[in-house]
């Protein structure tokens, strides 16, 4: 499979990297507005392929992305230190304007991977520009957060993060829902899993997880500038979920007609990925607190959403 990449900075380039370790792709094409940092990429990428799986990588105009089945969309500007996510709207829409005018010229059907930030406001922005079916506009929403979170609660039981079934919830960003009601270790709920391992959820443990997911993003850009592994490989789950119709339950951000009574809007929820994109979309327990929560990041993305019209 033929998959685009438009924005080959540091996210950008990690997809594609994770993507060529994986074998994900049969084909990766970089493009960017410096031509010389998607070529740059795209040789540096090359280079890990005869480690990995075949693939052919290469870079270049939009014209290249002819026959792209997926395009992955991560141009734009990224937060600095300190700045919210939701602060970079109006220049990645601006961005975006361009960007989607560009993959449709030359692939028209592609099915569009949104990861600039505000993603869930841009993965609207992407459906309204693309006239594309809601399931085909997906953007990568909480897959980040969600690994963040099964990887956390993985360390505190003292198991594999493969075996925690957990999902975070909503915006992928500052108003995001841990959905810890309906939390699995292996086939139980992680709070009796945690009581049978003596490593009891405490408030104080689930204080400390949820502000370490939430602001995961803020201190790994306080440190190193920007994040880009942890979503790079998410970007290459969902590809490969739908290269291979595995319809795996991922986290992702898709224009969606009723959430806790909010309209037709862009967030996470547990959704199932095949070979035409988002295919079904889970409805979680949610205890009250989380209900509103979730209620509350549904309203805040609405209301943001329409301020862009
Ligand atoms: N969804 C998620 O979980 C995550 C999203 N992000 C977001 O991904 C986006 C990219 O972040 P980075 O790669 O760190 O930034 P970066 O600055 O390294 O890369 C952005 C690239 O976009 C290119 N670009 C800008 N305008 C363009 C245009 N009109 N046409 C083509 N290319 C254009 C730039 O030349 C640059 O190479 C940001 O919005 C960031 O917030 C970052 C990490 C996680
Ligand atoms: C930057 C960003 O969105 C993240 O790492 O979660």
């Amino acid at each position: 499979m033929k998959v685009g990449i438009v924005g080959a900075g540091m996210v950008g380039s990690a997809a594609g990297y994770a993507l060529a370790l994986r074998g994900g792709a049969s084909e990766i094409v970089l493009v960017d507005r410096s031509a010389a940092l998607a070529t740059a990429q795209a040789e540096d990428i090359a280079h890990a392929v005869p480690f990995a799986h075949p693939c052919q990588v290469r870079s270049g105009g939009y014209e290249r992305l002819e026959g792209a089945a997926i395009v992955i969309l991560a141009a734009g500007v990224a937060q600095k230190p300190g700045e919210s996510r939701l602060s970079l709207l109006s220049r990645n829409a601006e961005v975006f304007a361009q960007v989607i005018e560009g993959v449709q010229r030359a692939a028209p059907k592609a099915m569009l991977l949104v990861a600039s930030n505000p993603v869930d406001v841009m993965t609207e922005v992407a459906l309204r520009a693309s006239g594309l079916p809601a399931g085909q506009v997906i953007g990568s929403g909480t897959i980040l957060d969600t690994a963040r979170f099964r990887w956390l609660l993985g360390d505190h039981l003292g198991i594999a993060a493969q075996s925690v079934h957990a999902y975070v919830l909503g915006e992928h960003g500052d108003s995001e829902v841990l959905g810890w009601a309906s939390a699995r270790a292996g086939a139980i709920t992680v709070g009796e899993f945690a009581e049978q391992v003596h490593a009891p959820i405490t408030e104080e443990v689930r204080a400390r997880i949820d502000e370490a997911v939430r602001r995961a993003a803020y201190r790994i850009i306080e440190g190193k500038g920007a994040t880009w592994y942890g979503i790079g490989a998410g970007l290459a789950r969902i590809v490969q979920a739908v290269r291979d119709d595995q319809r795996a339950v991922l986290s992702v951000s898709v224009v969606t007609p009723e959430v806790e009574g909010v309209r037709d809007v862009a967030l996470s929820l547990p959704r199932v990925v095949g070979a035409s994109g988002v295919v079904a979309t889970l409805a979680p327990d949610l205890d009250p607190s989380e209900a509103a929560a979730l209620r509350a990041s549904a309203e805040m993305l609405k209301e943001t959403a329409l301020g862009i019209r």
